[in-house]
């Protein structure tokens, strides 16, 4: 979460553009990638991603212990999911792989926390309440650390960032429309520079 704190939230629908993608991204400075779990070839573009130096990549949109089993042999060094289930949370300890769930509100977050968890990603965040909600959370659980996701935009992500409590964003707006490497790198150096990536 805080390697890079804009992480490209990525729906991977034609393989052979994995790579070009993931080197656009590192190119423009942002090095953490997430591949969403919601395409037939997202488990064979981890992979690809994977080779581009530079890349840190994981998997979204990661459901139960089989969507996680997959990702980590994929070589996946991160795991997101929409939400929280113990099934997650357990074959991510039994991975030794780091987790990143979704919570909504302060119940998700206290059976995290009951799971040994303090980062978690508010999903989806501008649907859930945006800021002010963030802000109500965050005020309770002075420990938590969020990812907001979810109608973040390059509009709106320096204002999360702002926030204490937000250790990063994460978004699709980064390769939203067709590919284009010039496109998705100047995209990236602009969010890399909002969000001072090393
Ligand atoms: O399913 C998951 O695990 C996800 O990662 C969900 C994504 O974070 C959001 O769908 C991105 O939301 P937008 O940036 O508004 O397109």
């Amino acid at each position: 979460m805080t390697r890079c704190p804009v992480i490209p939230v990525l729906v991977i629908q034609d393989l052979s553009l994995a790579r070009p993608i993931a080197q656009a991204l590192v190119a423009g400075g942002l090095t953490t990638l997430e591949v969403t779990l919601r395409t037939d070839c997202a488990i064979e573009a981890i992979k690809e991603m994977s080779k581009v130096e530079g890349a840190h990549v994981g998997a979204g949109t990661v459901l139960n212990g089989d969507d996680l089993a997959r990702a980590v042999d994929a070589g996946s060094q991160f795991i997101v999911s929409p939400g929280l289930t113990q099934e997650v949370a357990t074959a991510a300890q039994r991975h030794d792989v780091p987790l990143l769930p979704g919570v909504a509100n302060a119940g998700d977050i206290m059976r995290g926390l009951d799971l040994g968890l303090s980062r978690f990603k508010f999903f989806p965040a501008m649907a859930n309440g945006g800021l002010p909600a963030l802000k109500a959370l965050a005020a309770v659980f002075g420990k938590v650390r969020f990812c907001p996701t979810g109608g973040i935009t390059e509009g709106n992500a320096a204002e999360w960032l702002a926030h204490p409590a937000v250790s990063c964003v994460g978004g699709s707006w980064l390769t939203a429309g067709n590919f284009d490497a010039d496109a998705v790198e100047s995209r990236a150096r602009q969010a890399a520079a909002l969000a001072n990536c090393a």
